[in-house]
């Protein structure tokens, strides 16, 4: 009976969903006063506070949401907004987000495998691709996580047998990526980060046009010099190689999503950025996975998606 009432005054007084969260729209003292008296609510614990409140100079808003808080239950609340609206829905509002597909570019000595490391740490929830390569093995890399380390025979092999998604001869020596493991991390909606050359950035974007491109840059010229002069890794001959290709790609940010400064000494304030990016990458909105839905659950004001959006073969 007490249900009944409160869903008929509710009605009248057109209360919205949150009503106790003081989201009410303005109702006239004498209309609620006149439909409090004509649904004999008006002696119901609350409704004094109520009326009190309103004369004291509590808005209307107010002194209404106030009343109902303290009368009625959000369970018999929400009985009151079914009852005009229906049943409410308990789908997620987000089914399922695609998972993000993100590539990492710079020059030679950039910090592109430092800054990856460290994001690593920060982000379980993403799958680094290791790069298959043909050059030999740096002190402190390991097999399967920095890289594939594998012949140029059987990198031959892949490339004639088309197990790479993407692959090139860089600096005289293979670099590619096996298909499998992305794909299987992307079926299992993991969220992908590929660290990648400018050819292979411009691949893999061609072969997934959603993926979110960032270009990774030192603070000039002469840091990145010094940092791949510090690394100790290279030859004078392959060094000038790096910079002179370094030249080139700078010439290609344009056709990158994102630029991120790796300024010397603040290794983490290039990672912190990059988590910021993949962080608001994976709320777009285009990346609601409605077909986990049934199309009653999709909210009114999102029209379901004519076509599915599916994932793309290599
Ligand atoms: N913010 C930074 N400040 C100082 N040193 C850095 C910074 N980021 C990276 N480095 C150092 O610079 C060197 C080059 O970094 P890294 O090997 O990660 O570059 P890379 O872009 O992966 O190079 P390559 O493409 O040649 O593999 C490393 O010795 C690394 O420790």
């Amino acid at each position: 009976m007490r249900a009944a009432n409160v869903s008929s005054l509710l009605r009248q007084l057109r209360y919205p969903y949150a009503t106790w969260q003081c989201s009410v729209p303005a109702s006239p003292y004498a209309a609620a006063k006149r439909d409090l008296t004509k649904q004999g609510l008006a002696s119901l614990p609350g409704s004094q506070g109520w009326e009190r409140r309103f004369r004291m100079g509590t808005s209307s808003q107010q002194a209404a949401a106030s009343a109902s808080a303290e009368s009625y239950s959000t369970a018999e609340m929400c009985r009151a907004v079914e009852a005009e609206l229906g049943k409410l829905s308990t789908a997620p509002s987000i089914p399922a987000l695609e998972p993000v597909k993100v590539v990492i570019s710079g020059p030679s000595g950039v910090g592109k495998d430092a800054v990856i490391k460290d994001l690593q740490a920060k982000r379980p929830d993403l799958h680094f691709v290791v790069t298959a390569t043909s050059r030999p093995k740096r002190p402190g890399e390991v097999e399967g996580v920095d890289y594939f380390f594998v012949s140029k025979e059987q990198f031959e092999e892949w490339i004639r047998s088309d197990e790479l998604l993407e692959w090139a001869l860089v600096y005289g020596e293979y670099k590619g990526i096996p298909k499998t493991q992305v794909l299987e991390a992307l079926a299992r909606g993991t969220n992908v980060i590929f660290r990648l050359d400018i050819q292979g950035a411009q691949t893999v974007r061609r072969k997934f046009p959603d993926a979110v491109s960032i270009f990774l840059v030192a603070e000039s010229e002469a840091a990145l010099v010094k940092r791949l002069i510090d690394r100790k890794t290279e030859p004078m001959d392959k060094m000038i190689t790096r910079v002179e290709t370094a030249r080139q790609e700078m010439q290609h940010i344009g056709e990158f999503d994102y630029v991120v400064l790796n300024k010397d000494g603040d290794l983490e304030g290039a990672v912190q950025q990059l988590d910021a990016i993949i962080t608001a990458e994976r709320q777009r909105t285009h990346r609601i996975r409605w077909h986990d839905s049934a199309p009653s659950q999709l909210p009114s004001r999102v029209a379901a998606p004519e076509k599915l959006p599916e994932m793309q073969k290599c």
